[in-house]
Protein backbone atom coordinates (compact mmCIF):
# COMPACT_ATOMS: atom_id res chain seq x y z
CA UNK A 1 0.00 0.00 0.00
CA UNK A 2 1.31 3.50 -0.44
CA UNK A 3 1.65 5.81 2.90
CA UNK A 4 1.32 9.16 0.46
CA UNK A 5 -0.38 9.67 -2.39
CA UNK A 6 -0.70 12.66 -4.22
CA UNK A 7 -2.84 13.60 -7.68
CA UNK A 8 -2.26 16.75 -9.61
CA UNK A 9 -1.87 18.61 -6.07
CA UNK A 10 -1.30 22.01 -6.58
CA UNK A 11 -0.91 24.95 -4.40
CA UNK A 12 -1.48 28.67 -6.21
CA UNK A 13 -0.27 32.13 -3.95
CA UNK A 14 -1.85 35.12 -6.02
CA UNK A 15 0.61 34.99 -8.93
CA UNK A 16 2.72 32.33 -8.00
CA UNK A 17 2.28 28.84 -9.02
CA UNK A 18 3.84 26.86 -5.82
CA UNK A 19 3.48 23.78 -6.59
CA UNK A 20 2.10 22.46 -9.79
CA UNK A 21 0.30 19.05 -10.53
CA UNK A 22 2.40 17.14 -8.27
CA UNK A 23 1.49 13.14 -8.77
CA UNK A 24 3.02 11.08 -6.20
CA UNK A 25 2.94 7.38 -4.76
CA UNK A 26 5.00 6.66 -2.22
CA UNK A 27 5.07 3.05 -0.64
CA UNK A 28 4.49 1.93 3.07
CA UNK A 29 8.23 2.19 4.58
CA UNK A 30 9.99 3.37 2.33
CA UNK A 31 12.23 6.97 2.55
CA UNK A 32 11.34 9.50 0.07
CA UNK A 33 14.12 12.09 -0.80
CA UNK A 34 12.66 15.22 -1.64
CA UNK A 35 15.04 17.75 -3.41
CA UNK A 36 14.96 20.85 -5.49
CA UNK A 37 16.46 24.59 -5.21
CA UNK A 38 15.57 27.15 -2.89
CA UNK A 39 11.84 28.38 -3.56
CA UNK A 40 10.72 25.23 -5.83
CA UNK A 41 7.80 24.28 -3.66
CA UNK A 42 9.40 21.85 -1.25
CA UNK A 43 7.93 23.29 2.12
CA UNK A 44 4.67 24.04 0.40
CA UNK A 45 4.89 20.36 -0.32
CA UNK A 46 5.36 19.72 3.02
CA UNK A 47 2.61 21.93 4.41
CA UNK A 48 0.23 20.53 1.91
CA UNK A 49 0.79 16.72 2.99
CA UNK A 50 0.64 17.97 6.85
CA UNK A 51 -2.67 19.26 6.50
CA UNK A 52 -1.53 22.82 7.42
CA UNK A 53 -2.27 24.77 3.77
CA UNK A 54 -4.76 23.91 1.77
CA UNK A 55 -4.69 22.56 -1.47
CA UNK A 56 -6.10 25.46 -4.39
CA UNK A 57 -6.46 21.84 -6.60
CA UNK A 58 -6.08 18.23 -6.78
CA UNK A 59 -5.68 15.74 -3.74
CA UNK A 60 -3.61 14.01 -1.14
CA UNK A 61 -3.42 10.90 1.30
CA UNK A 62 -1.53 10.49 4.16
CA UNK A 63 -1.88 6.81 5.74
CA UNK A 64 -5.08 6.43 4.13
CA UNK A 65 -5.82 9.73 5.48
CA UNK A 66 -6.93 12.79 2.68
CA UNK A 67 -4.91 15.35 3.99
CA UNK A 68 -7.78 18.15 4.20
CA UNK A 69 -8.90 15.83 7.34
CA UNK A 70 -6.62 17.36 9.50
CA UNK A 71 -7.93 15.69 12.80
CA UNK A 72 -8.05 12.17 11.76
CA UNK A 73 -4.22 13.28 10.08
CA UNK A 74 -2.29 14.49 12.76
CA UNK A 75 -2.75 10.55 14.80
CA UNK A 76 -0.48 9.18 12.00
CA UNK A 77 2.17 12.13 11.28
CA UNK A 78 4.73 13.34 12.80
CA UNK A 79 6.31 16.93 11.52
CA UNK A 80 10.03 18.24 11.88
CA UNK A 81 9.77 21.80 10.44
CA UNK A 82 12.48 23.97 9.17
CA UNK A 83 11.53 25.92 12.61
CA UNK A 84 10.24 23.66 15.11
CA UNK A 85 7.56 24.54 17.59
CA UNK A 86 9.56 24.38 20.83
CA UNK A 87 9.20 26.32 23.86
CA UNK A 88 13.25 27.73 25.29
CA UNK A 89 11.98 28.74 28.76
CA UNK A 90 10.86 24.79 29.35
CA UNK A 91 13.34 21.63 29.42
CA UNK A 92 13.91 18.97 26.92
CA UNK A 93 11.68 16.86 28.86
CA UNK A 94 9.52 19.29 30.03
CA UNK A 95 8.72 20.23 26.08
CA UNK A 96 8.22 16.52 25.20
CA UNK A 97 6.06 16.20 28.21
CA UNK A 98 3.94 18.92 26.84
CA UNK A 99 3.87 17.44 23.40
CA UNK A 100 2.42 14.16 24.95
CA UNK A 101 0.22 16.05 26.67
CA UNK A 102 -1.34 17.36 23.63
CA UNK A 103 -1.64 14.23 21.79
CA UNK A 104 -2.87 12.63 25.10
CA UNK A 105 -0.40 10.07 25.04
CA UNK A 106 -0.91 8.38 28.56
CA UNK A 107 2.23 7.35 30.83
CA UNK A 108 4.05 8.83 28.62
CA UNK A 109 7.14 9.19 30.35
CA UNK A 110 9.32 5.59 30.27
CA UNK A 111 8.86 6.29 26.04
CA UNK A 112 10.36 10.26 26.91
CA UNK A 113 12.91 8.67 28.85
CA UNK A 114 13.50 6.09 26.14
CA UNK A 115 14.08 8.64 23.89
CA UNK A 116 16.23 11.23 25.82
CA UNK A 117 17.89 7.95 26.42
CA UNK A 118 18.68 7.34 22.68
CA UNK A 119 19.84 10.50 21.23
CA UNK A 120 22.30 10.89 24.45
CA UNK A 121 20.26 13.78 25.17
CA UNK A 122 19.40 12.90 28.77
CA UNK A 123 21.85 14.15 30.70
CA UNK A 124 20.63 17.52 29.52
CA UNK A 125 17.06 16.59 29.83
CA UNK A 126 16.42 18.98 32.88
CA UNK A 127 18.06 21.85 31.85
CA UNK A 128 15.97 24.68 29.68
CA UNK A 129 16.11 24.78 25.91
CA UNK A 130 18.00 28.29 25.85
CA UNK A 131 20.99 27.00 26.91
CA UNK A 132 21.33 24.45 24.26
CA UNK A 133 23.58 24.00 21.15
CA UNK A 134 21.62 24.18 17.80
CA UNK A 135 22.41 19.95 17.80
CA UNK A 136 20.59 19.36 21.16
CA UNK A 137 17.76 21.69 20.04
CA UNK A 138 17.38 19.86 16.62
CA UNK A 139 17.27 16.52 18.72
CA UNK A 140 14.78 17.79 20.84
CA UNK A 141 12.49 18.75 18.20
CA UNK A 142 13.17 15.47 16.63
CA UNK A 143 11.41 13.25 19.43
CA UNK A 144 8.87 15.19 19.69
CA UNK A 145 8.29 14.05 16.00
CA UNK A 146 8.64 10.46 16.86
CA UNK A 147 6.80 10.65 19.99
CA UNK A 148 3.67 9.25 19.40
CA UNK A 149 5.33 6.51 16.81
CA UNK A 150 3.74 8.18 13.89
CA UNK A 151 2.93 5.74 10.17
CA UNK A 152 4.67 8.86 8.42
CA UNK A 153 7.36 11.46 9.36
CA UNK A 154 7.83 14.28 7.76
CA UNK A 155 11.60 15.75 7.85
CA UNK A 156 12.72 19.24 6.63
CA UNK A 157 16.03 19.47 6.89
CA UNK A 158 16.49 17.03 10.25
CA UNK A 159 20.80 17.34 10.26
CA UNK A 160 21.17 20.81 8.72
CA UNK A 161 23.63 23.14 10.65
CA UNK A 162 24.69 19.53 13.24
CA UNK A 163 27.92 18.97 13.64
CA UNK A 164 29.04 15.23 12.60
CA UNK A 165 28.27 13.62 16.04
CA UNK A 166 24.79 14.92 16.40
CA UNK A 167 23.94 14.73 12.36
CA UNK A 168 24.75 10.94 12.30
CA UNK A 169 22.76 10.60 15.83
CA UNK A 170 19.67 11.71 13.82
CA UNK A 171 20.62 9.78 10.73
CA UNK A 172 20.89 5.82 12.53
CA UNK A 173 17.35 7.29 14.19
CA UNK A 174 16.16 7.28 11.20
CA UNK A 175 17.24 3.91 9.53
CA UNK A 176 16.28 2.49 12.31
CA UNK A 177 12.57 4.58 12.42
CA UNK A 178 12.96 3.43 8.56
CA UNK A 179 13.82 -0.58 9.25
CA UNK A 180 10.54 -0.65 12.50
CA UNK A 181 8.27 0.41 8.90
CA UNK A 182 7.94 4.02 9.67
CA UNK A 183 7.55 6.01 5.92
CA UNK A 184 9.75 9.06 5.75
CA UNK A 185 9.80 12.00 3.71
CA UNK A 186 12.91 14.12 3.85
CA UNK A 187 13.62 17.12 2.27
CA UNK A 188 16.97 18.24 2.55
CA UNK A 189 19.72 20.13 0.31
CA UNK A 190 22.50 17.93 2.34
CA UNK A 191 22.45 15.38 -0.76
CA UNK A 192 24.80 12.91 0.77
CA UNK A 193 22.10 11.99 3.24
CA UNK A 194 19.04 11.22 0.69
CA UNK A 195 22.25 9.49 -1.74
CA UNK A 196 22.60 6.55 1.47
CA UNK A 197 19.04 6.62 3.06
CA UNK A 198 16.39 7.13 0.27
CA UNK A 199 14.82 4.37 -1.61
CA UNK A 200 13.49 7.00 -4.45
CA UNK A 201 14.31 10.50 -4.72
CA UNK A 202 11.87 13.32 -6.36
CA UNK A 203 13.30 16.62 -7.45
CA UNK A 204 10.97 19.79 -7.68
CA UNK A 205 12.09 22.81 -9.53
CA UNK A 206 9.28 25.38 -10.15
CA UNK A 207 6.68 23.74 -8.40
CA UNK A 208 7.20 21.05 -10.95
CA UNK A 209 8.67 17.64 -10.34
CA UNK A 210 11.05 17.31 -12.77
CA UNK A 211 12.77 13.69 -11.89
CA UNK A 212 11.67 10.80 -9.84
CA UNK A 213 13.84 7.24 -9.18
CA UNK A 214 16.14 5.39 -7.36
CA UNK A 215 19.44 7.34 -7.05
CA UNK A 216 21.29 4.58 -8.45
CA UNK A 217 18.62 4.79 -11.27
CA UNK A 218 18.78 8.90 -12.12
CA UNK A 219 22.60 8.64 -11.77
CA UNK A 220 22.61 6.24 -14.55
CA UNK A 221 19.84 8.39 -16.33
CA UNK A 222 22.61 11.64 -16.56
CA UNK A 223 25.01 9.98 -17.76
CA UNK A 224 24.91 6.69 -18.93
CA UNK A 225 28.90 6.19 -19.93
CA UNK A 226 29.91 7.34 -16.43
CA UNK A 227 29.87 5.11 -13.32
CA UNK A 228 31.02 8.34 -10.87
CA UNK A 229 28.47 10.53 -11.31
CA UNK A 230 26.61 12.28 -7.90
CA UNK A 231 23.24 12.73 -7.06
CA UNK A 232 24.67 17.06 -7.27
CA UNK A 233 25.04 16.40 -10.82
CA UNK A 234 21.52 15.14 -11.28
CA UNK A 235 20.10 17.93 -9.45
CA UNK A 236 22.65 20.08 -11.10
CA UNK A 237 21.09 18.67 -14.47
CA UNK A 238 17.30 18.16 -13.86
CA UNK A 239 16.91 21.82 -12.37
CA UNK A 240 19.36 23.34 -14.82
CA UNK A 241 18.37 27.24 -14.73
CA UNK A 242 19.38 29.93 -17.61
CA UNK A 243 23.31 31.37 -17.15
CA UNK A 244 21.77 34.51 -15.86
CA UNK A 245 19.44 33.27 -13.10
CA UNK A 246 22.88 31.91 -11.31
CA UNK A 247 24.36 33.43 -8.31
N1 LIG B 1 2.55 31.83 2.27
C1 LIG B 1 3.02 32.18 1.07
N2 LIG B 1 2.56 33.27 0.41
C2 LIG B 1 3.02 33.63 -0.81
N3 LIG B 1 3.97 32.94 -1.49
C3 LIG B 1 4.47 31.85 -0.89
C4 LIG B 1 4.04 31.41 0.41
N4 LIG B 1 4.73 30.28 0.74
C5 LIG B 1 5.55 30.03 -0.30
N5 LIG B 1 5.40 30.97 -1.28
C6 LIG B 1 6.12 31.00 -2.57
O1 LIG B 1 5.99 29.72 -3.16
C7 LIG B 1 7.21 29.32 -3.78
C8 LIG B 1 7.69 28.01 -3.17
O2 LIG B 1 8.15 28.24 -1.85
P1 LIG B 1 8.60 27.08 -0.84
O3 LIG B 1 8.89 27.72 0.48
O4 LIG B 1 7.62 25.98 -0.87
O5 LIG B 1 9.98 26.59 -1.52
P2 LIG B 1 11.12 25.63 -0.93
O6 LIG B 1 11.43 24.66 -2.02
O7 LIG B 1 10.69 25.06 0.37
O8 LIG B 1 12.35 26.61 -0.73
P3 LIG B 1 13.59 26.55 0.33
O9 LIG B 1 14.49 25.43 -0.12
O10 LIG B 1 14.22 27.90 0.13
O11 LIG B 1 13.02 26.36 1.70
C9 LIG B 1 8.17 30.48 -3.59
O12 LIG B 1 8.12 31.29 -4.77
C10 LIG B 1 7.62 31.21 -2.39
O13 LIG B 1 7.95 32.57 -2.45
Amino acid sequence: MDSITAHQLTKRYDETLALDSLDLSIPDGSVYGFLGPNGAGKSTTMRLLTGLATPTSGEATVAGVPTTDRSQLIDHIGLLPEEPPIHDELTAREQLTYAAGLRELSEPQPRIQQLLDRVALAEDADTRIDTYSTGMRQKTAFLQAVLHEPDVLFLDEPTSGLDPRAARTIREFIDELSDGGTTIFLSTHILPVVDEHADTVGVLSDGKLVAEGAPAELKRRVDAESSDKSLEDVFLEVTETAPDEEL
